[in-house]
């Protein structure tokens, strides 16, 4: 049996105990939680051995702890940003990368609409003072959230769900979410502004809900936040760095802004002379969105049940850098995704040289299925040649093709041919390429074109390919000359062009000839081309 070693690392931020031990008690999981792995080196350290890696927030899976864990196949976040993780290099090793989107969304949203509420209220200032023995009542006045303004910027999962509480409290809710269609935003009563200034310039109340990406960071700039009414208020329990927190820290002493609220900050934790940190109007958290026990049990399970689920059967769920593949559809299109990765091992034998795109074309009922992954497995089988096979896998296959300078596209057309079921998968550069299709007879897997020339042949064994003159006693020359050599024809398919034209021979092997039988079929006379391909 398969061992697999699974690393929970952190910064003290375990995830859920029934997470862990769900996954101990697999007999083939040896489960290690290391929470001391601040530190890159520690990580990279701990992450040797590693099958698998858990993390939530605090620790950080850096493209040196990537390639230091060469075993590793899978990164589990438990949580929704994956901002802790090298995506791109995880992909360019062929690491899945999952999280858990939606198990942490309304202790995030709750939460962070408890901080707009102490902000509002100077719950905590209040607070500080009672316990310093004072009774201020004058300093504390607050601001209702009825009849005020809020702006959400990303109208995903949390921000839906703040939106909701919002209106419920009497706010009108302006959005800003430029992947949010129309009907949406109607059907959640809230109004959509196409531009982000816009959407902010009359808000007593901004709330932010996206990603950190390079286009969402410093999102609220300083000229931005000036944009804003006098006194707007300011909540982030996203990610630090949608805030340019320098310029709220200045605006904030201005007065300009009148309160931030947040939960999470550019770095984390805040050194002790942040300049935030000595802000007026301010409300702090340490990053606890989801530090709920109903959030961390919910992801905690499904980070688990997701890690378990890739290493033991090759699920995929919630990948953030590969499609989906549950079981239902895995065993779906497992026979698709198997002769793609065969067909793309055939065209990379016969295909020209410094090829330039590589297209794969389905047509029929193939047509109409999500065929994302087999074509990722055609264009996997191709590489695997020039690249290595173990180098190459349906994560980074296309990255890899990225990187060579091979275009790869894909169309669909639910039309069939003369087949009921095509793919058709072509590589090549200009007008000089090579073109292989397969289909399904009764379920099985047959080549059934080269290059345009009807053939047929099971994908199995050694292929040789034979393109000569079209004429007598050819195939009486090839059988000689692989019979004097022991290897045995298990099935032949013919075609021409024309009459006397050229002939494309496809012949079956019980064996892989030499490379000097090849040169010898290659001798004959009327002997265009001989191709020998490997489909294992
Ligand atoms: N403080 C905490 O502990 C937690 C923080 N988070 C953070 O909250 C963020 C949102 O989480 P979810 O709502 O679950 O994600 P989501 O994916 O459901 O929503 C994100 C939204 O942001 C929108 N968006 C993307 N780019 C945008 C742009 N340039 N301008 C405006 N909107 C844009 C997307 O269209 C999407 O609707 C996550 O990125 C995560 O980092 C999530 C959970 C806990
Ligand atoms: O693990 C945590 O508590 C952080 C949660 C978070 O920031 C996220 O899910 O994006």
């Amino acid at each position: 049996m398969a061992k697999f070693n699974i690393l929970i690392a952190g910064n003290n931020d375990p995830i859920s105990s029934i997470g862990i031990d769900l996954l101990k008690a697999e007999p083939s999981f040896d489960v290690t939680v290391n929470m001391n792995l601040k530190a890159e080196d520690a990580m990279v350290e701990a992450s040797r051995e590693a099958h698998a890696i858990i993390v939530r927030s605090g620790a950080k899976v850096t493209a040196k702890v990537l390639d230091a864990a060469k075993n590793l196949k899978v990164v589990g976040r438990a949580g929704v940003g994956v901002d802790n993780i090298d995506i791109p290099y995880a992909s360019k090793r062929g690491v899945v990368v999952m999280n858990t989107p939606g198990g942490n969304t309304v202790s995030t949203a709750e939460h962070a609409f408890g901080l707009m509420m102490s902000l509002s209220r100077k719950v905590p200032q209040a607070h500080a003072s009672v316990i310093g023995g004072k009774w201020e009542r004058k300093n504390f006045q607050g601001a209702e959230l009825n009849k005020k303004t809020l702006a959400v910027l990303g109208m995903g999962r949390i921000g839906t769900e703040f939106a909701k509480r919002a209106q419920a409290f009497g706010m009108t809710v302006v959005a800003y979410d430029p992947y949010l269609s129309a009907n949406r935003a109607e059907m959640l009563k809230v109004e959509l502004r196409d531009n982000l200034d816009d959407a902010v310039k009359d808000a007593d109340f901004i709330t932010m809900h996206m990603p950190l990406t390079p286009e969402t960071k410093h999102m609220l700039n300083e000229t931005r936040l000036r944009l804003c009414k006098k006194g707007v208020r300011v909540i982030n329990c996203a990610r630090g760095g949608l805030v340019d927190d320098n310029a709220l820290a200045k605006l904030l002493e201005e007065g300009h802004v009148g309160g931030a609220a947040l939960d999470v900050y550019e770095v984390e934790p805040p050194p002790a002379d942040y300049a935030l940190l000595k802000a007026p109007n301010v409300v702090f958290t340490p990053h606890l969105g989801a530090s709920t026990e109903e959030a961390q049990e919910s992801v905690g399970i499904e980070i688990a049940e997701q890690v378990k689920e890739n290493l033991l059967h090759g699920t995929v769920v919630n990948a953030v850098n590969m499609p989906n593949v549950d079981p239902k559809t895995l065993a779906e299109i497992g026979p698709f995704l198997r002769f793609g990765e065969i067909l793309g091992r055939l065209i990379s034998q016969i295909a020209p040289q410094r090829a330039e795109f590589l297209r794969v074309n389905y047509s029929g009922n193939l047509g109409k299925m999500d065929t994302t992954l087999v074509s990722r497995g055609v264009l996997k089988g191709y590489l695997e040649r020039p690249i290595g096979a173990d180098q190459v896998n349906l994560i980074n296959a296309v990255g890899t093709a990225e990187n060579l300078g091979l275009r790869f596209t894909e169309s669909r057309v639910p039309e069939p041919t003369e087949f009921s079921d095509l793919i058709e998968v072509e590589v090549g550069s200009g007008e000089n390429k090579a073109v292989i299709s397969g289909s399904f007879f009764g379920g099985d897997p047959r080549i059934v074109k080269i290059n345009g020339r009807r053939v047929e042949a099971t994908p199995e064994g050694t292929l040789l390919l034979l393109e000569n003159d079209d004429r007598p006693g050819m195939i009486g020359a090839y059988g000689t000359i692989l019979g004097k050599h022991q290897v045995n024809i298990a099935n032949m398919s013919l075609s021409r062009n024309v009459e006397g034209g050229t002939a494309l021979t496809l012949l079956t092997l019980d064996s892989t000839p030499p490379q000097a039988v090849i040169q010898e079929l290659e001798k004959i006379p009327g002997v265009k081309r001989v191709y020998c391909m490997e489909l294992e």
